[in-house]
């Protein structure tokens, strides 16, 4: 199998599920009334509460957006939001994308050797490039060549990954997409993309057999036959 480029999922892959749910997550809800009240009047705020009103019909726009947090729903304009709120806290410091020690060493080495780097998160692609970009390994924003967020579909949806690989140029089945939820894995194979379930102890993740799994990056390595670090 000749892959030329990893795909990857962030929470529950590269990063730590707490990171995203108890770091993330409340950072933006405490901050939402303060930041919209602040910027209620940004035209891409203003965008962000037309899309809520539009998708939640006489509900008041707040609220709904509390309703999804708390829900954890992956809809378009609560990511878009989310990437906004956490904008600030990555520049002033308050917050620093984790990722797992064995990710930076496994995308460096596979970048050096000439493999495309794309990501496909739920979270915004602003909100990806932050968390790479202000990362506990540094800026590993250079590395990425594609960043993709639910602007192309569901992360459960086959067309979703058909529409990442033509926007990339490469045939779905030189790409490897690593996750951690099967019924993403599932949804990629279907498309025709290889795929690699990451089993994250500290994250309690469920195995499943449907997909070739690796413990951590350097695990994906050695299944693929990719470079590792030296
Ligand atoms: C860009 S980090 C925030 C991740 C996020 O908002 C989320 O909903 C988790 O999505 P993923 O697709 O990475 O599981
Ligand atoms: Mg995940």
């Amino acid at each position: 199998m000749a892959l030329s480029c990893i795909l990857t999922d962030i929470e529950g892959t590269t990063s730590a599920i707490a990171f995203v749910k108890e770091t993330l997550f409340p950072f933006a809800e405490a901050e939402l009334d303060a930041f919209l009240d602040a910027h209620e009047e940004d035209p891409a705020v203003a965008a962000i509460m037309d899309e809520v009103r539009h998708i939640a019909l006489h509900l008041e726009p707040r609220s709904v957006l509390r309703t999804w947090m708390g829900e954890d729903a992956k809809v378009t304009p609560l990511k878009t939001l989310q990437g906004l709120i956490w904008q600030a806290g990555y520049l002033d410091g308050r917050l620093k994308g984790h990722l797992w020690p064995d990710v930076a060493p496994c995308l460096r080495a596979w970048s050096r050797a000439g493999l495309q780097l794309a990501v496909y998160s739920s979270g915004s692609v602003a909100a990806q490039k932050l968390l790479f970009g202000h990362s506990v390994a540094g800026d590993l924003s250079p590395l990425f060549t594609g960043f993709f967020d639910t602007k192309v579909g569901g992360k459960r949806e086959a067309s979703s990954y058909a529409t990442i690989a033509a926007g990339l140029h490469l045939a779905p089945a030189d790409i490897l997409f690593l996750s951690d939820v099967a019924e993403e894995l599932d949804a990629a194979k279907a498309a025709g993309l290889a795929t690699c379930q990451l089993v994250r102890e500290a994250d309690g993740t469920q195995p499943c057999d449907r997909h070739p799994q690796a413990a951590d990056f350097p695990a994906v390595a050695r299944r693929f036959g990719l470079p590792a670090p030296g």
